[in-house]
């Protein structure tokens, strides 16, 4: 018999009627992050999780990639799947070409693994810093885990909370892989955009020229909100600064993503479609846009398309 789950209380569903955006993405457009939640019947949540979602299927995403003008995903590994990346594997050979994946792995993953998760579009590895969500650092498993995946192409993706940059940062130097940062390092956005803290993480951008950040998860760094407290709706304003830095600093090496169904929200889920038209806030002209969202991704994992 499948287990059934309980979602974690106050934990809040992914808004099922996102409006359409008024930013129409251009062709070919990647939502370059992005998760699948089981469903839980046929993909159990692991046992080690720090949360029980929702589920969000892969229909359901490839709904919304629809809806919003996306052409294709990044469906990135979520910790409440834990190592079994049987949820994300099986979403993205769903996608039958218009999807990659992002794994989590363990230092002792086989080769044969390795080369199974390939077959099925997945192009790098996770490696989960933020402390809330995992139990262990993965530390002392990446080194490891980046011989193994540098014959394969693949990338590593690192998500850490900016308190954590100097730890992070030094690990970063010893990647022999492209490195992808999620969220921008999740800055605090009640500071100085351009004072010392974000700095450094500009600085962390700086030191290899294949470091990538995604410039995402507004929703999850504004302390702002979706709606300005005049009633004009200019969402996330606070994130602006930070992510338009980095995409007018680094313009060939940020990508974005939903973060599509935004797990572990309890104040406010966003409407999706609100996102996308926060896109041309912090890519402000159609080149940079189509790089954000066109070229780079397609660099990124689809290089054999890439221009
Ligand atoms: O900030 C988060 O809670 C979060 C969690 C996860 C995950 O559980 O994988 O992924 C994200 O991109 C963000």
């Amino acid at each position: 018999m499948s287990e059934t789950f309980t979602k974690t209380p106050g934990w809040l569903d992914w808004y099922s009627d996102p409006s359409t955006p008024a930013f129409q993405v251009p062709e070919g457009a990647v939502d370059a992050h992005c998760h699948v939640f089981g469903p839980g019947d046929r993909f159990p949540f692991a046992p080690e999780r720090k949360y029980t979602p929702c589920d969000a299927s892969a229909d359901q995403l490839f709904a919304l990639r629809d809806h919003l003008g996306f052409s294709r995903n990044v469906i990135v590994q979520a910790t409440c799947h834990g190592d079994d990346n049987r949820a994300m594997a099986d979403a993205v050979r769903r996608a039958e070409g218009r999807a990659r994946g992002i794994a989590t792995v363990r230092a002792d993953v086989s080769e044969d693994t390795l080369a199974e998760l390939d077959e099925a579009g997945v192009r790098g590895v996770r490696f989960n810093f933020v402390k809330r969500l995992v139990d262990i650092t993965p530390k002392d498993q990446l080194l490891r885990v980046v011989d193994k995946i540098a014959p394969l192409g693949w990338h590593v993706v690192v998500y850490f909370e900016a308190p954590d940059i100097d730890e992070v940062g030094g690990l970063v130097e010893a990647i022999t892989v492209p490195v992808v940062i999620d969220h921008m390092g999740r800055p605090d956005v009640t500071k100085d955009p351009a004072g010392p803290e974000f700095d450094a993480f500009v600085d962390l951008m700086r030191s290899r020229d294949d470091v990538w950040c995604k410039t995402t998860c507004p929703e999850r760094l504004s302390e702002s909100g979706p709606a300005a407290l005049d009633g004009e709706q200019r969402a996330y304003d606070d994130v602006v600064p930070f992510a338009k830095r980095i995409v007018d600093t680094f313009p060939d090496r940020v990508i974005w993503g939903t973060d599509w169904p935004h797990p572990n929200l309890k104040k406010h889920m966003p409407d999706d479609g609100l996102l996308v038209d926060w896109i041309p806030r912090i890519a402000d002209t159609p080149d940079k846009q189509q790089r954000l969202l066109v070229d780079n991704p397609l660099r990124l994992y689809w290089p054999e398309e890439a221009r």
